[in-house]
Formats: structure tokens, C-alpha cells, sequence
């Protein structure tokens, strides 16, 4: 593994041309979020974050809360930084929480993403709408792109039916539908690649290069990774382990 110092590729600058997906496409995202309670729970210190995976060449960054999604979006319009954004809302921590309603949705897109990644499974959602009405909502209020964030191949079915953008396997392993696999779920990334026509992402517990490295190969049209880059207590915990095992 080499460092990427700042002689690293600078951000594109000007408007945004691209398709925010072709932008993605084969491609590293990095998501950038700090749990309640934590110390850098902090739109400042997100965007600062989020500016240093730019710098090392993320194609596209994935951030959680209102505030963050408008604070990073603001400082990449200032610095004619044309990353995609893409946002998500997470409310309370069981059942459906990821952006969990079509209100938490249109909230994340008013904030400035590009995409909003939803909860994109077949459980009930607290507001009472399907993902397909969701789905329709919220292309009805904004122009933004929408991101289900599945747990399984009959969710991601379901979501391609409800018209979604993008799918992802964000959610395998935290929904019963599948074991917690120690890395990415490649087999349900390779299961999703076959059978959808939309794109895949891979997304949840990717944790080195080789794993990223893998999803694409697996047929990922990008790959996203939270906790391996952004989130240091986490890290720190792995090579504390590692030294007193
Ligand atoms: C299950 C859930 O709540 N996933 C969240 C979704 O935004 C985040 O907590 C994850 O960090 C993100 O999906 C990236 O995954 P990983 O941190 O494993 O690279």
C-alpha cells in the first residue's frame, strides 16, 4: 500500500457535465460518518474528512445528516469540486432507518445530494408509503437521483421494480436476510450484477484494496467505504486487537 500525499490528482473543477453515475462508475466512494456521541460528529470536521478522500481520489462521498450533506456540498460548489454527493438521513437505529420516510428523503436532496440513498428493503417504512411511491415522491419534489440500500437480492428486485437509480448492498447483513460475512457480501453483489439492470454498488464492510478490488471485479459499478477510511476509533480497535490477541 502507498500513501497518496498531495501530489494526488486535483479535483475536477467547473459545472457538473457528467452524469453524477458515469462519474461513479468503476470508481472508489467514500463515506464519511461519525456515530452519535462521537467527536467528530461535526459537519466541519465531515467536510474536512471528506475533502481529504477527494484529495486522495474518491470519485464520490457519502455523507449521513442534513447538516453534513449541506456543509460538504457547499465547501465542493466553493472549491468547484464536482464529486458526487450522495446523502442519507439516519433516524433511530432499528428496523428502517436509513432516510426512512419520503419527508427525510426530499429533506437530503433540498441539502444538496446528488443521490439520496434510501432504505431500500421490503420492510414496512414509518410513513406508510412503498418504496415505489417513495421513489415517485421524491421525483416529484427534486431532481435528485435515488439509491436503495438493500439486504438482499428479493429487496433489490423489489427496488428495481420501484424505479430506483442505483442499488446497493448496504444493508446485507444488518437485516436478517443474510449472514454478516467478516468482508463484503460478494456472493450477493455477484447475484444483484446478474440479475438487475440497474447499477450495483458494493457497499458494507469493505475493509482493504484487495476487497475493493474484488467488488469491482464481482461486477460492482462502484464501491463504497465508510468505516476502513473515515473511522478511526474503529480502525484503531482493529490494530489494538491485533496486538493483544
Ligand atoms: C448498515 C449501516 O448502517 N450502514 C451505514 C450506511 O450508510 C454506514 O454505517 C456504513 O458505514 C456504510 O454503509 C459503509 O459501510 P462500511 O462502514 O462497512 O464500509
Amino acid at each position: 500500500m502507498t500513501d497518496r500525499p498531495s501530489t494526488a490528482p486535483a479535483p475536477t473543477a467547473g459545472p457538473v457535465t457528467t452524469d453524477p453515475l458515469v462519474a461513479l462508475r468503476g470508481g472508489l466512494v467514500v463515506s464519511c460518518q461519525a456515530y452519535p456521541g462521537e467527536a467528530m460528529r461535526d459537519p466541519r470536521t465531515m467536510t474536512q474528512v471528506a475533502l481529504a478522500a477527494v484529495r486522495g481520489g474518491a470519485v464520490g462521498i457519502r455523507v449521513q445528516g442534513v447538516a453534513d450533506v449541506e456543509h460538504v456540498t457547499h465547501a465542493f460548489a466553493e472549491l468547484g469540486i464536482t464529486v458526487p454527493v450522495t446523502g442519507l438521513w439516519k433516524d433511530g437505529t432499528d428496523g428502517v432507518f436509513i432516510t426512512p420516510t419520503l419527508r427525510h428523503a426530499v429533506a437530503v436532496a433540498r441539502a444538496g445530494a446528488t443521490i439520496v440513498a434510501i432504505d431500500g428493503t421490503r420492510r414496512p417504512r414509518p410513513d406508510g408509503l412503498s418504496l415505489a411511491d417513495t421513489v415517485a415522491g421524491l421525483r416529484e419534489h427534486t431532481s435528485a437521483l435515488v439509491m436503495a440500500d438493500c439486504g438482499s437480492l428479493d429487496d433489490a428486485l423489489a427496488a428495481r421494480d420501484a424505479g430506483v437509480d442505483v442499488v446497493g448492498t448496504t444493508l446485507s447483513g444488518y437485516t436478517g436476510e443474510r449472514p454478516r460475512t467478516d468482508g463484503p457480501d460478494l456472493e450477493l453483489l455477484a447475484q444483484l450484477v446478474d440479475r438487475l439492470d440497474v447499477p450495483v454498488i458494493a457497499e458494507g464492510r469493505v475493509h482493504s484494496p484487495a476487497q475493493a478490488r474484488a467488488a469491482l471485479d464481482a461486477g460492482a459499478w462502484a464501491v463504497v467505504v465508510g468505516t476502513a477510511i473515515t473511522h478511526p476509533t474503529s480502525i484503531t480497535g482493529w490494530f489494538v486487537d491485533a496486538l493483544t490477541a
